[in-house]
């Protein structure tokens, strides 16, 4: 369905494409998981009641779809590139996890593929090149202001792509190896791809080490590492060593997003 946007819609005007694969995205999901799903609870990018602040019926269920219909939405609007995704994510209270994500599947439509837990793809390959730098995504429009610093003190290559479901899409798939992002994000924003990444057998954690969590009061989940299991100890020190003495937070941080910067 995003695909026929694009092509319908063009890209003369990028601001109108990126409501209008918002909306179609969020339209299809929403009424496909109440036919399906009618008794579980929703939390959207895109649904204003699911977002607010503890006031939702999803704090009270026990099975909530984590849904961001259309992630990386700026680079959806702009012409030849596929670095932008679709998530849906299955957060059931008695998980056995600490992420509590017991299902997720990432759509990459441009990129002709998609990545799920119900058949997670296999652990990366090793990198092809023993001592090659590690090649760590960052957003392209809002990286950490730290990780320059950080890309020099573990002798790390940045690697610019749009899209928290693309950029963990490319570590699963073994085309970097990192992906560090700090100041600003939501639980849609990683939901569905930390549980792809985790099937596969992959690191994920907060920057500090410590666990993901879903479906929290305050959707609000700012920072994450997800990386092959052999440099998350590295990189959590690195990660350390960048932020000690102050907090992470906006000191540390790329401006919080706009509605225009999105
Ligand atoms: N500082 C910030 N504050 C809030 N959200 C942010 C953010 N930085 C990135 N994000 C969100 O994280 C997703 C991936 O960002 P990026 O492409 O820059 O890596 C985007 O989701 P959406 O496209 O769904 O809005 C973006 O809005
Ligand atoms: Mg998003």
């Amino acid at each position: 369905m995003l695909l026929r946007v694009r092509a319908a819609q063009g890209y003369h005007d990028p601001a109108a494409l990126r409501a209008a694969g918002d909306r179609a995205a969020h339209d299809l999901l929403r009424a496909e998981l109440a036919r399906c799903r009618p008794g579980d609870a929703v939390l959207s990018e895109e649904d204003a009641d699911s977002r607010r602040r503890g006031g939702a019926d999803r704090l009270t269920a026990d099975r909530v779809w984590i849904v961001d219909p259309l992630d990386g939405t700026r680079e959806f609007s702009e012409e030849g590139r596929s670095d932008w995704a679709v998530h849906v994510a299955l957060w059931a209270r008695y998980a056995p996890t600490p992420h509590g994500l017991v299902a997720g599947a990432v759509a990459l439509p441009a990129q002709h593929r998609v990545l799920a837990t119900d058949v997670p793809p296999a652990y990366p390959p090793a990198p092809a090149r023993p001592g090659a730098p590690i090649r760590v995504a960052a957003s392209r429009s809002r990286p950490p202001v730290f990780l320059t610093d950080l890309a020099e003190d573990v002798g790390a290559q940045l690697v610019p792509m749009g899209s928290a479901g693309a950029k963990i899409a490319a570590v699963v798939t073994g085309e970097v190896d990192a992906y560090i992002h700090a100041g600003g994000q939501y639980e849609w924003d990683s939901a569905a791809p930390v549980a792809v990444a985790t099937a596969t057998g992959l690191h994920a954690s907060r920057i500090d080490g410590s666990a993901l969590t879903y479906n929290e009061a305050d959707p609000r989940l700012p920072d994450l590492l997800v990386c092959r299991r052999d440099l998350a100890a590295p990189l959590l020190a690195a990660l350390r060593r960048q932020l000690s003495g102050t907090a992470a937070s906006a000191e540390h941080a790329a401006p919080a997003a706009t509605e225009e910067s999105r």
